[in-house]
């Protein structure tokens, strides 16, 4: 048997394109713009990517968007400066500012100078807390993906086997805060998790999140199982010529498309998702700030 690829790809362009539609309606209706912040510290090659497409994409659905690229000596005053004005900019409905950001910055203290309303990121404590509580947040885009993912896939969660393998705040714990919002019956286990196998193996939906390559294979999957693997892993890959590389998840695909019932690619699967739920954020924040109805299908 061979499991069901969810093209998370496909899926994400869905996603883009409702919330062009429902930009292009705000324009025409109310002669309004939603825009999105994004900043940059540092050269880091991969955020440099991710950056440069979140600012294709925000332009692409008809939002503005301000990129704030900074050298990677910027100080962490001079950080909070620019945040303290994007708070105060009324074109900018969204701020994000891509992690990892340099060592000698403290990353908590400027997610939580963001202003939470705009924090299309939903790193913000007041947003985790909201979300911990089962309260309108806004929430984290990759958790979010994993989740609309799984609601197109399944319909309801309510009752299903949850387990999230990884605990990180951008995803584990948001994970798996979203899915027990759900009712599904959540697990979190990590590195320290006893008989992680086990755990895994009882799991109707297995969200991998840990960051580490292949990690998850296919004899700790549950037959039929829907498997989520959020892990972006670079390794070598000497089979396609000298220095070269290729991305892996966290579940060693090969043998894990043979027992699970649906699995995300990567790449292809959940990545895409990221920076389509940061374009619904970005639109929702904007009719929260403007106490306009909310798009449908594009939040928790
Ligand atoms: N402030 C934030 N920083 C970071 C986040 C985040 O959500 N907010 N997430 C990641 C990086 N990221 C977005 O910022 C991101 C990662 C991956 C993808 C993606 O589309 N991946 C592709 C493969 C891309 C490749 O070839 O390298 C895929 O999986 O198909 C989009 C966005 C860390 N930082």
């Amino acid at each position: 048997m061979s499991a069901e690829i969810i093209d998370g790809k496909a899926f994400a362009a869905t996603i883009r394109g409702k919330v062009t539609e429902h930009v292009a309606r705000l324009h025409s209706e109310h002669g309004l713009t939603p825009g999105l912040a994004v900043v940059l510290v540092g050269e880091d090659p991969a955020s440099q990517v991710y950056v440069r497409n979140k600012g294709q994409q925000t332009e692409e659905s008809g939002m503005a968007s301000f990129e704030h690229r900074l050298p990677a000596e910027t100080s962490e005053a001079d950080l909070l400066a620019l945040i303290a004005r994007l708070n105060a900019a009324p074109a900018v409905h969204g701020i994000l500012v891509q992690l990892p950001l340099p060592d000698h910055i403290d990353s908590a203290k400027v997610l939580d100078a963001i202003d939470p309303a705009k924090d299309v990121d939903g790193f913000h404590i007041s947003n985790v807390g909201l979300l911990a509580t089962g309260q309108k947040a806004l929430v984290p885009c990759t958790p979010l993906g994993c989740l609309m993912l799984l609601r197109d896939r399944h319909g309801s969660l309510a009752g299903m086997d949850a387990v999230v393998v990884g605990r990180s705040n951008i995803v584990g714990k948001p994970m798996a805060q979203l899915l027990l919002r759900d009712s599904a019956t959540v697990t979190i286990a990590h590195s320290r998790t006893g008989d992680l196998a086990g755990v895994c193996r009882r799991a109707d939906i297995l969200v991998a999140a840990v960051g580490r390559p292949e990690m998850i294979p296919g004899d700790w999957i549950k037959p039929g199982a829907t498997v989520i693997d959020v892990g972006i892993n670079r390794i070598p890959a000497p089979e396609k010529g000298e220095g070269k590389s290729r991305l892996v998840g966290d579940v060693h695909f090969d043998s894990a498309v043979q027992v699970a019932g649906a699995i995300t690619p990567v790449p292809g699967g959940v990545g895409p998702m990221t920076i389509a739920c940061l374009l619904a954020n970005t639109l929702t924040a904007f009719c929260r700030a403007h106490g306009l109805a909310e798009p449908e299908g594009l939040t928790a």
